[in-house]
């Protein structure tokens, strides 16, 4: 008998419609990957779709970076979990209180999802963070954000996978680090620029990578998802 082990590859769905998403998902079994609904995808197909993808068995990772004060984003939390995600999350640039706030909302529940908090969007580098008056490097402001998330009882961090060393030394093997920036080689950065491949992310010590366009945007996703899994599987020791 084959056991398939769950993936620690988490496909983000970023397309513009149920239909596309839908499409795409449907050669795919939740031992395949997980999946992360953003922002694109929620404002265009909403709830329904998210109860249409774990009615199919995936795990949902709704990622949707709520950054507001502290009583809305409780509230907001509260809401998204009645949809049965596995995960959604914050952003930690939010602060303590609003994190405390989330995670005391989510506390209450019998089966809460995971809560985890953004630190520095991937996107950015050292100089770019540095204009929006952050007087750190990124990896530096990472792992300041990522003890904020700690101390406030969240489950880990969305980050990219080159802090990721650090911060499985500093908060322990228990901290989900969750990785987008992701890129097999030969595959287009993009707008990423903290980026890595499958492979060197997981043996950074990762628990998640997060792929997208590498995937999405390929004529042959399936493919590449079984590449990028048995990339993640066969880890030399
Ligand atoms: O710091 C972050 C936080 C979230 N994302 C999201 O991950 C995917 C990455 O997609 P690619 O196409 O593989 O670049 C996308 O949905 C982002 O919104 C991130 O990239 N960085």
């Amino acid at each position: 008998m084959e056991i398939k082990m769950s993936s620690k590859l988490i496909v983000a769905l970023d397309f513009s419609s149920a239909d596309q998403a839908l499409e795409f998902v449907n050669p795919l079994s939740p031992p395949d990957c997980k999946l992360k609904v953003g922002f694109e995808l929620f404002v265009s197909a909403g709830p329904d779709l998210v109860r249409t993808l774990t009615g199919k068995g995936f795990d949902i990772f709704l990622d949707l970076k709520f950054h507001d004060i502290p009583n809305t984003v409780a509230s907001v939390c509260k809401e998204a979990a009645k949809l049965d995600v596995w995960m959604m999350n914050v952003h930690a640039s939010g602060g303590l209180e609003m994190m405390y706030a989330a995670h005391a909302a989510l506390s209450e529940l019998a089966c809460p999802p995971k809560l985890i908090a953004v630190s520095v969007l991937t996107s950015m580098n050292d100089e770019q963070l540095q204009e929006t008056g952050v007087d750190r490097l990124a990896k530096d402001q990472v792992f300041h954000l990522a003890g904020l998330a700690k101390q406030a009882g969240l489950d880990g961090m969305v980050c990219s996978a080159q802090e990721a060393k650090a911060l499985r030394q500093q908060f322990g093997d228990e901290f989900l680090l969750v990785t987008p920036g992701i890129r097999p080689v030969g595959a287009e950065r993009g707008d990423q620029s903290r980026v890595m491949t499958p492979r060197d992310a997981i043996q950074e010590g990762v628990d998640y990578i997060v792929v997208g366009r590498p995937i999405t945007q390929s004529s042959t996703p399936l493919e590449i998802i079984r590449q990028i899994n048995a990339d993640l599987v066969h880890q030399p020791v």
